[in-house]
């Protein structure tokens, strides 16, 4: 079974005057999914999150809890008591700290009585090269086989899905299989610059090799007219021939 989720807004912004003015320029009615990531939330604390989800928006919390595996299961605790729909490790954490991670979740959300968020592991992040992977990393492995030996031992360690640069999908579904959410951020249209991004697609490229989700920045958040970079985008994403 494929995952159709969301095309999620990364709000890499500093400020809550400006994650305000930018969600202003929208539709009240149109579901958005949010991503806050370390930037505002170091900034403002949790209350960003919370105000967002007393609006009615999908919070995805982006964090990437990389510790040991009870400091993590602590950190997660907290998170999983917030309502948010999705949050994140690092798959190079281990099985043990995803394990504790999940149980963290389950443990926060249940305490609080809400849904708990999707785990989602990255993989080798999308700015990684594969010349990074193999002389920073010393990895023996070529990418693809880096990215689907992650996503096998994220799930099997009870994680719902990876984040992963679009261009491993072919492999992971063949080898972790369909029903696992595969998230994709580097989604670059061909007009915008890859900026600090190595492994991009476009969200049509996304969208065919079998995204469960795409996560876009800077070509919403900085573009001129950000709702209608955010409506060609779902258009492309929505379809797209999958
Ligand atoms: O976990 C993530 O969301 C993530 C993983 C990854 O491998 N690459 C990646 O770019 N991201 C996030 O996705 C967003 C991409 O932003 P843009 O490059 O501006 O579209 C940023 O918030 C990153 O933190």
């Amino acid at each position: 079974m494929r995952k159709d989720g969301p095309l999620i807004i990364s709000l890499d912004v500093s400020s809550k005057e400006e994650l305000v003015s930018f969600i202003q320029r929208f539709n009240p009615d149109e579901k958005l999914t949010i991503k806050i990531g370390m930037e505002l939330f170091y900034g403002e604390g949790p209350s960003i999150v919370r105000n967002l989800l007393n609006l009615g928006y999908d919070v995805f919390l982006d964090l990437k809890l990389h510790d040991i595996p009870n400091t993590v299961r602590k950190g997660m605790k907290q998170i999983g008591k917030m309502g948010v729909s999705f949050t994140t490790v690092h798959a190079l954490g281990g099985s043990e700290m995803i394990k504790q991670a999940k149980q963290g979740l389950l443990e926060g959300a249940s305490e609080a009585g809400v849904q708990p968020p999707k785990l989602l592991a990255v993989t080798e992040l999308t700015s990684i090269t594969p010349k990074g992977l193999a002389e920073e990393q010393n990895s023996r492995l070529p990418m693809v086989d880096q990215v689907v030996a992650l996503a096998k031992l994220a799930r099997n360690s009870g994680a719902d899905g990876v984040i992963t640069s679009p261009l491993e999908l072919s492999a992971l579904k063949k080898e972790v299989g369909d029903d696992f959410w595969y998230v994709t951020p580097g989604i670059r249209p061909n007009d915008f610059p890859k900026d600090d991004q190595s492994r991009t697609s476009t969200p049509t490229e996304a969208a065919n090799a079998g995204s469960s989700a795409l996560v876009v920045g800077r070509p919403i958040i900085n573009a001129t007219d950000p709702v209608t970079a955010y409506q060609n985008m779902m258009e492309e994403w929505l379809n797209a021939n999958r």
